[in-house]
């Protein structure tokens, strides 16, 4: 499906000559009416000789409209420019074209209108002259027609033209649903109604919907395109939107209707920047524009990368900082103006919606615009992570553009990128596998450089290695699985370690350690305690850890073959005579009630036996 936009000075036949084509009068407000002047937007739709019917929006040309022109041709496919053969090519004229050029609406066609009130002579120098005027635009050979909306002349011509260039529609059904509204009204009986350019995707009856930037969320109760009730509407389209759970005062023209959660509005924005070539002076750093994309606008302080100025005809790079939050996406237009003098300075296409803030001299920021301006889909995602750094998938969408999904789920399918799943939300971590090797290296690193500092620790907790990992706290668990999964790091149940090491007594304390097995096993089942033989607690615990030692509890260490041992007996006991009692198990081990308790107890948390009542039964 196509918008088709009008454009041109005022006065020109624009309004009359949609009514001509269409039937449909696009001057809806009373003012228009009474002035005889279009001021706001005006909508209308055309059935083309091919069948295909097509959405019509009508613009004001009067320069103190601008804005409202700039909200309409914001989401149209394709132009008609008027041009009344009358008075010629006028400032308006000159501002449209401009401002078409800039936004690269390359199928147009140009309607010389009121030829009824003109000769032959002076039709064929304004036709020259407008001829001259396209030259070097995007609207450079566009057809030109003459009409006239009184006589009827052209009119059939012109649909024709508009039937034939309307081909290849850029829409994608695929993408995330955006619409950008241009009014916002209540119906008796419905209540809230908003109506826009759908841009991509579809909506559908009684889908929920979040309006940005505010973040409120609505349902869709009906949809109507060109009149129709419709139960669900692809891009491209004209759409009325009647939104429940919503109030009109809640919503303004430049809001955005999306699906919850896909876009986030900001206030910074990377473009790639266009100055008109007619212009007094360049565009200078630090200028204080007006910013204008889809029917949102806002103020923006210009911020110039690698350059102080753009002359008149050239383009650069830049990053703006709005003072309003917009919804856009990378290779969304915008059209620039200055305030005083009203006019466009220039506009261009964003880059990034969510950048950081960057060093103008960076040359590294000058070669990411330039790839993310020019480079391929590839280039695109590995220069946004390499720079950034890892981001969730979701973002990494909204940051380039919801169109590339499946290239980018490409990329991870065949190991060019790196995806984490976190678990819950289905929200995945997306990573360069460089980076990926960075992590398995830092890591690798870091716990060598922790055992070597505490020799006697089996390694490091979890906690603490979460900590570390260069990625967001809510993606360090999984990630920390799969490194342990990939065998990169070792699991020990609270800690991990480095896989290639293993603890071992360090030589300087091997004597010392020596000692106290020595002491612990000559102790048997009834062992010395610890301060009895002066043992340190770090090298005890390394020992347990070793597998050396198994502690029952704080005081009580027993030497890893006689705990085994102790163990064997009291299960053949048990087999052999039935549930046992702290009495039977002394007498049996021949040690002190205080020993054999605190091993009972020790074999009920290791799940060896159970407690019930004075006995103790096998698990
Ligand atoms: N003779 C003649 N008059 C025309 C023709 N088209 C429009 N007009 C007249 O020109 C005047 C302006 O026409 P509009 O259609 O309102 O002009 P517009 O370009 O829509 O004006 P704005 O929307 O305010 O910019 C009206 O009085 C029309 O009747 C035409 O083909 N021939």
């Amino acid at each position: 499906m196509f918008v088709i936009g009008t454009a041109g000075h005022v006065d020109h036949g624009k309004s009359t000559l949609v009514k001509a084509l269409t039937g449909i009068d696009p001057d809806r407000l009373q003012e228009e009416k009474a002035r005889e002047m279009t001021i706001d937007l005006g909508f209308a739709w055309l059935k083309l000789p091919s069948g295909r019917e097509v959405s019509i929006v009508d613009v004001p040309g009067h320069e103190r409209f601008i804005k409202n022109m700039l909200a309409g041709v914001g989401g149209i496919d394709a132009a008609i420019l008027v041009i009344a053969a009358d008075e010629g090519v006028m400032p308006q004229t000159k501002e449209h074209l401009a401002i078409l050029d800039l936004l690269e609406i390359s199928k147009a066609v140009v309607a010389l209108t009121k030829v009824d009130l003109v000769d032959e002579e002076w039709l064929s120098l304004v036709y020259e002259d407008v001829f001259q005027l396209l030259k070097g635009t995007v609207l450079e050979g566009s057809p030109i027609v003459c009409v006239s909306s009184r006589t009827g002349k052209g009119l059939g011509d012109l649909v024709k033209i508009l039937d034939s260039i309307l081909v290849d529609s850029p829409r994608s059904v695929k993408g995330v649903p955006r619409l950008p509204i241009d009014r916002v009204f209540t119906i008796k009986g419905f209540g809230t109604v908003v109506t826009g350019t759908l841009i991509e995707g579809s909506l559908i009856l009684g889908q929920e919907v979040e309006i940005l930037p505010t973040g409120k969320r609505a349902r869709i109760r009906g949809l109507q395109s060109h009149k129709n009730q419709i139960s669900s509407v692809g891009p491209g389209r004209r759409v009325a939107v009647n939104l429940s759970g919503v109030d009109v005062s809640d919503i303004q023209r430049g809001d955005v209707l999306v699906t919850p959660g896909k876009f986030r509005p900001t206030k910074r924005i990377d473009v790639y920047v266009r100055a008109v070539s007619d212009l007094d002076d360049p565009i200078t750093h630090a200028d204080k524009l007006e910013f204008f994309s889809g029917t949102t606008q806002s103020q923006a302080i210009l911020s110039l990368l690698g350059i102080d100025t753009i002359d008149p005809g050239s383009s650069g790079y830049a990053q703006l900082r709005l003072s309003d939050p917009v919804v856009v996406s990378p290779g969304d237009y915008f059209i620039l103006r200055k305030a005083s003098p009203s006019v466009t300075v220039g506009g261009g296409i964003v880059l990034s919606p969510y950048p950081r803030r960057h060093k103008r001299s960076d040359s590294a920021i000058l070669q990411l615009m330039n790839i993310l301006h020019r480079g391929s889909i590839n280039d695109k995602v590995v220069s946004i992570l390499s720079l950034y750094g890892p981001m969730p998938l979701n973002d990494l969408l909204m940051s380039l553009g919801y169109a590339h999904e499946d290239d980018i789920r490409g990329m991870i399918a065949n190991s060019q990128l790196i995806s984490i799943s976190s678990g819950y939300n289905s929200d995945s971590l997306v990573m360069t596998r460089e980076f990926w090797d960075s992590i398995e290296q830092g890591v690798t690193i870091e716990l060598h450089e922790y055992h070597s500092n505490f020799p006697l620790r089996k390694g490091m907790p979890k906690e603490e290695f979460r900590k570390k990992l260069p990625v967001p706290l809510r993606f360090t668990s999984a990630v920390l699985h799969k490194l342990i999964e990939d065998n990169i790091i070792k699991d020990l149940g609270d800690s991990v370690s480095a896989t290639d090491w293993r603890l071992e007594v360090p030589a300087y304390l091997k004597y010392k350690a020596d000692r106290i097995l020595e002491s612990i096993r000559a102790g048997g089942s009834s062992p010395p305690s610890p301060t009895e033989i002066d043992a340190d607690r770090e090298l005890l615990q390394a020992l347990v850890d070793m597998g050396k030692l198994v502690k029952v509890d704080d005081d009580i260490y027993f030497s890893i073959d006689v705990y085994e041992d102790m163990v064997d007996k009291i299960l053949a006991d048990i087999d052999k005579s039935g549930p046992i009692t702290v009495a039977r198990a002394r007498d049996l081990l021949g040690t002190s009630r205080k020993y054999v308790l605190a091993l009972l107890e020790y074999m009920d948390e290791q799940r060896i036996t159970r407690r019930s009542g004075d006995y103790r039964v096998r698990r």
